[in-house]
């Protein structure tokens, strides 16, 4: 993981190979190489702690539940303290997505009290923000002039993301469903190159034979039964386009995976989500 901190005082690291996303992170922090989450708990004193995980709860102290690594790794983390969400992305993000959900209707003499309250109390629920930036796919190949963007796929995994060629340079995101811990709903805000949002239904624990690709993604999530029967109906693709944004709640949120293939263009989303405060553990 490298970290730099440019002038303006973000904290950009890289994703592990192949995603290759550049991303920074405010508010919250998740350890994509560790799987631990790392929050602010006290904006003063720039203090940065562990999340707890889920499958450590019993453990009460630090040595039962971090290992040598994770523990250098909240270390450093702990040094670099996460920086706060910028005012700006919930000025011009947030407030006026949580306006337009609340219906709220601004008159000539601006937004009376009980909806600025309410407004507030919206935006506040988002308290980890994250920028990814998908890099172009480009290839050095005298043969190909263009390589298309990657369309859905029940093959799509991080293989067919690299394997064609050692030039290849672009940012995706693999399946995935983002960590509970991260709340009940999402809000990503999208610019750039339209890329498709590839969602597929996980499958469900008590159908052995759901079997959604019949190909081994190595996610760790047991989801490549040798069945091989794919349902259509449990694949959707959406286009979010430029300046557009797409909520995640629901089943969307708990029981469809999602993945953001390479592209040919430049991609930056911005995402906003919660970490819910029970889960939260001080060393
Ligand atoms: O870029 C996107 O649209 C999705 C980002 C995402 O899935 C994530 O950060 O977990
Ligand atoms: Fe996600």
């Amino acid at each position: 993981m490298n970290h730099c901190r440019s002038s303006s005082e973000i904290l950009w690291e890289s994703t592990p190979p192949p995603q290759n996303r550049p991303v920074a992170q405010f508010g919250f922090r998740y350890d994509y190489e560790r799987d631990i989450v790392v929050v602010s708990v006290d904006d003063e004193e720039n203090l940065t702690v562990p999340m707890q995980k889920d499958n450590e709860k019993e453990s009460t102290t630090t040595d039962t539940y971090f290992d040598a690594s994770a523990k250098e790794a909240a270390a450093a983390a702990a040094a670099a303290a996460v920086p706060k969400i910028p005012e700006l992305f919930k000025r011009l993000l947030l407030r006026p997505y949580c306006i337009q959900l609340a219906g709220i209707v601004i008159q000539d003499d601006g937004i009376n009290d009980d909806d600025e309250d309410e407004i507030k109390t919206s935006v506040g629920i988002f308290t980890q923000c994250i920028v990814n930036v998908y890099r172009p796919t480009t290839t050095t190949t005298t043969t190909t002039t263009t390589t298309s963007p990657k369309e859905i796929s029940r093959d799509y995994n991080d293989e067919t993301a690299t394997d064609s060629s050692n030039s290849i340079t672009g940012s995706h995101i693999p399946w995935h469903i983002d960590d509970h811990r991260f709340g009940p709903v999402i809000i990503v805000f999208t610019f750039g190159e339209t890329r498709p949002l590839n969602m597929r239904l996980k499958k469900h624990n008590n159908n052995d034979n759901y079997d959604y690709d019949g190909i081994d993604d190595d996610d760790g999530d047991d989801d490549d039964g040798d069945v091989g029967c794919c349902k259509k109906e449990s694949y959707f693709t959406a286009h979010p386009p430029h300046r557009s944004c797409y909520k995640l709640s629901g089943s969307a949120r708990t029981q469809w995976e999602h993945l953001i293939p390479t592209g040919t263009g430049w991609r930056v989303s911005i995402t906003f989500r919660s970490v819910l405060s029970d889960v939260v553990e001080c060393l």
